[in-house]
């Protein structure tokens, strides 16, 4: 019965971020996070290899040392980089860096770890403590502040990868074999800890965003969960419930799926009494629709911790601590609060889009598109006192849709072809009724699609305004109303849906004037603003 119900959800669920089950007050839900997150730093943490475990499909085991395949008598060096990228994070999130922290032995016997052992820090973590604060107003939680407390950042390795392929080159016959791929093997990762501080699944998600965003914000991870950059363990307790910890989620929605799944499963252990013969510590994984066991802690391995006597302690200086958290920018929610007030008064959605990167892309990243808008808002309102909504619109919606569409770089096109300036003076033209709305969206993308034609190279520098008058593209100054009622009429006219215009008129259809406005646009060659037209349309056809 738990289980056709708990089918049901978690299929509902498919694809979505929020818990459809209802958490009851009775039946308290708890949670820790454990984040391993795959630092990308240029080479490998103990070796000298290139570090891109996504290499992988195409060239399994290219980046590996001799260090990465545990050749006996290779020894490790640690690479400086990991250990920047760490102190950022830990400066980022008020954690208190050890200034002695150690690495440590974790024994265990898998393919994957052909060491046998992970290089791990345990006794003498690289930081411990700090937070990160969640809110209603940025987070979408449901209380308006809350924090969620760090016990620990640590460094350590990442392992191989295991595929487990049904049919091998290896095995002809029957039966899985297990290939081990080494690129990700000796990756540097960290590993951060939560208290157990999540109540319900809106902060886990929103944890989980805000944790990505500054990953990536730092620059020292691509913060993908399903390429698997940033792998999440959820551990949960209903009640006096002991902690289930959770493994294998690659996504957010599977994330909550098996929250809500581990919940329902525990609620029913504790109101049938089961308490007893299900009352310890395990660990289990997520198949999609339900949790398994994989191991109980009772069992779990002794790891025979030991501190690594081939590596020193990683030693630090408060100074350098100072300058790196010089180097450190705003927080997201920062600069989100200043985009949104004086001078840019940008709304929350805006805001967010400028400083939040959803996904990791080549065209952009945030820093860059922020700089951008700000530069070309500044040029703009120099000397314009018109509205500046049509900074954001442009940059959001004309822009960026055309480099994707073309796949250019942001930078690329601000360096070669239309730095920040060059955009305001398009967007002055727009504002004087110089040029069209439709006309100037062409002329963008005209010159785009040269841009990209010519391999995004250096260009001469652009003057819209010639480009306006060489294309004939201006505006008319002076519309002749008589022979734009003409015109207007005889598009009329031309229409063979009699209908159409009936229902424009009555109001059925009033969005289909915009078809009109088009076949007007095309007539006059976007030189007549939309709206122009679009008001003698309305006059001919009696429409307030
Ligand atoms: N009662 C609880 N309910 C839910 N989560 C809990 C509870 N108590 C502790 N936790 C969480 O369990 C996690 C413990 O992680 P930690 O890395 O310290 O130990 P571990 O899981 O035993 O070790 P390993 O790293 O080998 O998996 C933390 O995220 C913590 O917040
Ligand atoms: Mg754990
Ligand atoms: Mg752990």
């Amino acid at each position: 019965m738990l289980r056709a119900k708990t089918q049901l959800i978690s299929h509902s669920l498919k694809g979505k971020w929020y818990s459809t089950v209802a958490k009851s007050a009775e039946y308290k839900l708890t949670c820790g996070l454990e984040i391993h997150t795959q630092l990308n730093t240029v080479n490998k943490l103990f070796s000298a290899s290139t570090n891109n475990p996504f290499e992988s499909i195409s060239h399994p085991n290219l980046n590996t040392s001799y260090f990465d395949i545990a050749l006996p008598g290779t020894q490790p060096i640690l690479n400086y980089e990991a250990v920047l990228f760490a102190l950022k994070l830990a400066l980022s999130m008020k954690s208190n860096v050890n200034l002695n922290s150690q690495f440590d032995r974790k024994h265990y016997f898998y393919g994957d770890q052909p060491q046998g052992y992970q290089i791990t820090q345990h006794y003498h973590p690289f930081s411990t403590g700090g937070y990160l604060t969640l809110s209603k107003e940025f987070d979408s939680i449901k209380d308006t502040e809350k924090k969620i407390n760090i016990i620990q950042l640590q460094i350590e390795q990442d392992t191989a990868r295991s595929l487990h392929v049904h049919q091998s080159p290896l095995n002809k016959t029957s039966g899985e074999d297990i290939l081990i791929d080494f690129n990700r093997s000796n990756v540097p990762l960290i590993e951060l800890v939560t208290e157990p501080d999540f109540h319900d699944t809106l902060q886990i998600k929103a944890f989980i965003k805000k944790y990505q965003n500054l990953v990536r914000q730092l620059k020292i991870s691509t913060g993908d969960l399903e390429a698997g950059s940033i792998r999440i363990d959820v551990n949960v307790s209903v009640n006096e419930h002991p902690r289930v910890e959770l493994k294998n989620l690659p996504n957010t929605s599977s994330i909550i799926a098996a929250i809500d799944y581990e919940y329902q499963r525990q609620m029913q252990v504790l109101k049938d009494g089961r308490i007893e013969e299900d009352a310890h510590v395990e660990t289990r994984a997520w198949d999609g629709t339900k949790t398994t066991v994989l191991r109980s802690k009772e069992s779990a391995m002794d790891y025979r911790y030991m501190a690594d006597p081939e590596l020193p302690l990683i030693t630090l200086d408060n100074d350098v601590l100072e300058e790196v958290a010089k180097t450190l920018s705003k927080s997201a929610d920062e600069y989100i609060k200043d985009l949104m007030s004086e001078p840019y008064h940008l709304s929350m959605k805006d805001a967010k889009i400028l400083t939040i990167q959803n996904e990791f892309n080549d065209l952009y990243n945030n820093e860059e598109l922020r700089q951008y808008y700000v530069d070309t808002f500044k040029s703009y309102t120099k000397d314009s006192t018109a509205s500046s909504k049509i900074v954001i619109s442009w940059i959001l919606h004309e822009l960026l849709g055309n480099l994707k569409k073309l796949d250019i770089p942001l930078k690329l096109l601000s360096d070669n072809l239309l730095p920040p300036n060059k955009l305001a003076n398009l967007l002055t033209l727009i504002h004087t009724k110089v040029i069209s709305n439709a006309n100037a969206k062409q002329l963008l993308f005209h010159i785009l699609d040269e841009f990209k034609t010519s391999r995004c190279v250096k260009l001469e520098e652009i003057d819209f305004m010639t480009l306006v008058k060489k294309y004939d593209l201006q505006t008319t100054n002076n519309i002749d109303y008589a022979s734009l009622e003409e015109g207007c009429n005889k598009i009329l006219s031309e229409i063979k849906k009699p209908t159409m215009i009936e229902d424009i008129k009555s109001g059925k259809k009033k969005n289909s004037i915009k078809y009109l406005v088009g076949l007007g646009m095309r007539k006059y060659q976007g030189k007549i603003e939309a709206q122009e037209i679009e008001t003698m349309f309305k006059k001919i056809l009696h429409i307030k």
